[in-house]
């Protein structure tokens, strides 16, 4: 089998990076060599792969889901979004430059150049390549410098499925305005639809698919219900909440729960950390905000950030600073990752990210940060509580240890501990000797779960979205798609897209 195909979405958040997985997942398990692509991604949820270059980790996961090693190729441009409305741009790995949205528009014919290369390249080494769109391939405003949609498809000739959400309503009106408003050109492509989210009567919606095949000409593919507890690799924040909405899993083993307050930056990044703290038994992972909601926490995480500054600054002016003080002094866990484990430190200097200059840390662990133009990506592998752990590096800010004992590459005093490291609490041996000692610093009779396997739990969400693909969706007719493109003749449904006018341009 040979062959590709674009998943675009009638929104952010349609379940395009879901759709993308289960299908590799489900090639996959067909012995088909697969591997997934996106052009470019916003995101501040980030990978490292095995050669350190820096990837959005929805094609670190997708990757997973086909079987195959994550690389700089499917991905190659990512937007990390700073505090300054200035995004820098990751291109094939590595940071390349800071700019605005104008200054990256005028950008965009060169990155679609090399995004078209990367999709080449792995086509050329992969049987089938499922590419993942961006947003909606309808922003007509945005249409004539397109790289990751409609602009990208047309130019290597894949053909197009859209994903809409059901749940939120509007799936149809949707669907059929996100075709009405592309080209006839664009139209060509598009030659099916996912519903996704679905948890109604499927005796209630059949006559609305048959209608929407009538008036657009193209079937739909796929009918997906609606997944609980699927929470995978999310690119953006609109779903944070799922991060930590662990309805299902399993009660505690010991006496007491333990309660983990992550505090939520808003320019939080490598929310995946808590993921597998979400995942123990017994352990509630809940955001936030304000003073209060750190009161009765056992733990206080403070996460990764892309805008470590700048987001102390706001820690600072949410009141959380005497809290965090006062929770030291008491002996009460605190774990800082990355941004949040350069915050706990003495103090940062910082010409790069925030270019602030010398600003004072909370003072809680004896280290001092340094910023450094070259972001640092690494897979570092160390050892803590005698386990073997691994983890990533992502950060421009570099952190020089003067006391306190060891604690991964960063270090502990008391109960504040601090890692630059993302990824540590995969590590199942080392987050249960952590939560363990957590506990018994935080006076609680938590005990962590014997056998909880982070990669395990992994595998098996994939698995899942595998089978909703399988089980969901009409495989022979993607399969189809997938080796011989967009049918011709699809009809042309008007308007079509409006012509930009002098002043847009
Ligand atoms: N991954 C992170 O938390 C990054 C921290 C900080 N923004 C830096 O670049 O150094």
């Amino acid at each position: 089998m040979s062959g590709s195909l674009l998943v675009a979405g009638t929104t952010s958040d349609a379940g395009k990076s879901v759709v993308t997985a289960g299908i590799c997942r489900w090639l996959a398990r067909q012995g088909v060599r697969v591997a997934p692509f996106k052009a470019q991604n916003m995101s501040l949820n980030s990978f490292v792969t095995a050669d350190g270059a820096e990837i959005g980790r929805a094609q670190a996961m997708q990757a997973q889901a086909a079987r195959v090693e994550p690389e700089a190729a499917m991905n190659p441009v990512l937007l990390k979004p700073g505090a300054d409305g200035r995004s820098q741009v990751v291109l094939l790995g590595k940071a390349v430059a800071e700019v605005g949205a104008l200054d990256y528009r005028e950008r965009k014919p060169v990155l679609l150049e090399r995004a078209l290369e990367c999709l080449a390249d792995l086509r050329s080494r992969y049987e089938v390549v499922v590419c993942e769109g961006a947003g909606s391939p309808a922003e007509i405003n945005l249409r004539d410098r397109d790289i990751a949609n409609m602009g990208l498809a047309t130019a290597a000739k894949l053909p197009v499925v859209v994903v809409g959400d059901i749940d939120r309503g509007g799936v149809f009106a949707a669907m059929y305005g996100t075709l009405a408003l592309l080209s006839a050109e664009d139209q060509a492509l598009v030659a099916g639809w996912f519903v996704n989210k679905f948890r109604g009567d499927a005796r209630l919606l059949a006559p609305g698919l048959e209608m929407l095949r009538e008036l657009t000409g193209r079937p739909v593919l796929g009918t997906l219900p609606m997944l609980s507890g699927l929470w995978l690799d999310a690119e953006d924040s609109l779903d944070l909440t799922t991060v930590v909405d662990r309805g299902s899993v399993r009660g505690p083993v010991g006496a007491d729960v333990l309660r983990v307050a992550v505090v939520r930056f808003p320019r939080l990044s490598n929310f995946t950390d808590l993921d597998a703290l979400a995942q123990e038994p017994g352990v509630l992972v809940r955001w936030a905000t304000r003073a209060e909601e750190l009161a009765d926490a056992d733990l206080v995480v403070l996460p990764g950030t892309r805008a470590t500054v700048a987001d102390l600054a706001w820690l600072r002016e949410r009141g959380l600073e005497p809290v965090l003080k006062a929770r030291a002094a008491a002996g009460r866990p605190v774990l800082g990752v990355c941004g949040g484990y350069q915050m706990l430190g003495q103090v940062i200097e910082d010409q790069v990210e925030s270019k602030a200059g010398t600003v004072e840390g909370l003072g809680l662990l004896p280290t001092r940060v340094l910023f450094g133009r070259e972001k640092v990506l690494a897979r570092p592998v160390g050892e803590a509580f005698g386990e073997r752990v691994e983890g990533y590096e992502i950060h421009h800010g570099v952190v020089t240890v003067e006391g306190g004992e060891p604690f991964l590459d960063g270090c502990r005093v008391g109960s504040v501990r601090g890692t630059t490291w993302h990824g540590a609490l995969e590590n199942d041996g080392f987050r249960r000797a952590l939560l363990r000692e957590v506990a018994e610093q935080a006076g609680r009779a938590f005990v962590p779960a014997p056998d909880t396997s982070f990669a395990a739990a992994r595998e098996e969400r994939l698995d899942r979205l595998g089978d909703l693909i399988e089980e969901h969706a009409d495989t022979d007719a993607l399969w189809k798609l997938i080796e011989g493109g967009a049918p011709a003749h699809l009809p042309f449904v008007p308007p079509g897209a409006p012509r930009a006018t002098e002043t847009d341009r």
